[in-house]
């Protein structure tokens, strides 16, 4: 082209802001809220940090510190291993997936007004179907995003929303995730909520669809997303790079959006 190769042109549009970059990602520290199964399941400590020095005599000029969270925690990636359906998938753990696969076209579907009426909302087969009858048929490899408002909950009670029965927060029904996973071979599912399943899923047949047919047909999941307000329904690229954790089922990583200004 005129002005060198697109990706000449993509630095060119960096810089001239034509291409803005979103950042998708919540903070994460020790307000980070965490998932919390019931007994008897074992559950992810709460994010700490350890001061390996700060400048002192442990380390006259240089700061650093020791993390402990989960893999599962914040904003983060589900491989497919982490699901006992996505098990025996090759390329299943964070550290053997193709680089390939960690840059890809983001779908937004917004649910923002069906969240905020009721907290258990789930996205449809045909709600999906009707997105795309308006934005285009969903291409393969994409990220599906499913825009709910729901990180702008300040605070773990408010976001993680638990009662009696468990948590409600909304997430996608099971036609809608077999579409997605089966017709539509996207590259995986993103939430704002702390889990890509709906917080009722543990009552779901089979419990946690989503997880358990998304990770078993080798698709990804990324959870606590925020700002994908600021996204366009389509035209968005995702860099989505989980740490390369050995055997890992996931990690906590930065989501970026390049968005066309
Ligand atoms: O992937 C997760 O962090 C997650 O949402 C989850 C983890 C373990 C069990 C149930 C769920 S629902
Ligand atoms: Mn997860």
């Amino acid at each position: 082209s005129s002005n060198g190769n697109v990706l000449t042109q993509l630095v060119d549009a960096l810089a001239a802001g034509s291409v803005k970059v979103v950042d998708l990602t919540q903070p994460l520290g020790p307000d980070t809220p965490v998932l919390g199964l019931p007994e008897p399941f074992s559950n992810s400590p709460p994010v700490t940090f350890e001061t390996i020095s700060h400048y002192d005599d442990q380390g006259p000029a240089w700061y650093w510190r020791t993390i402990r969270m989960g893999e599962h925690t914040g904003t983060h990636f589900d491989a497919p291993v982490h699901w006992i359906s996505g098990k025996d998938r090759s390329e299943g753990t964070v550290d053997t997936i193709p680089a390939r696969r960690l840059v890809g076209p983001a779908c937004v579907i917004d649910i923002s007004r069906e969240a905020a009426a009721n907290a258990d909302h789930l996205l449809t087969r045909d709600a999906l179907l009707e997105w795309e009858s308006r934005h285009g048929r969903i291409p393969p490899n994409a990220w599906v995003l499913l825009r709910s408002d729901w990180s702008k909950r300040v605070g773990a009670a408010e976001f993680l929303n638990c009662r009696e029965d468990g948590p409600h927060s909304p997430g996608f029904d099971r036609g809608a995730t077999e579409l997605l996973a089966l017709e539509r071979d996207v590259l995986g599912v993103g939430v704002e909520t702390v889990g890509t399943d709906a917080g009722q899923a543990h009552s779901f047949d089979p419990p946690f669809w989503t997880h358990h047919i998304m990770q078993g047909n080798g698709k990804f999941g990324l959870a606590s997303l925020c700002n994908l307000d600021q996204l366009p329904p389509t035209g968005a690229v995702l860099v989505a790079s989980p740490l390369k954790l050995v055997d890992g089922s996931g990690s906590p990583l930065r989501v970026l959006a390049l968005v066309p200004a």
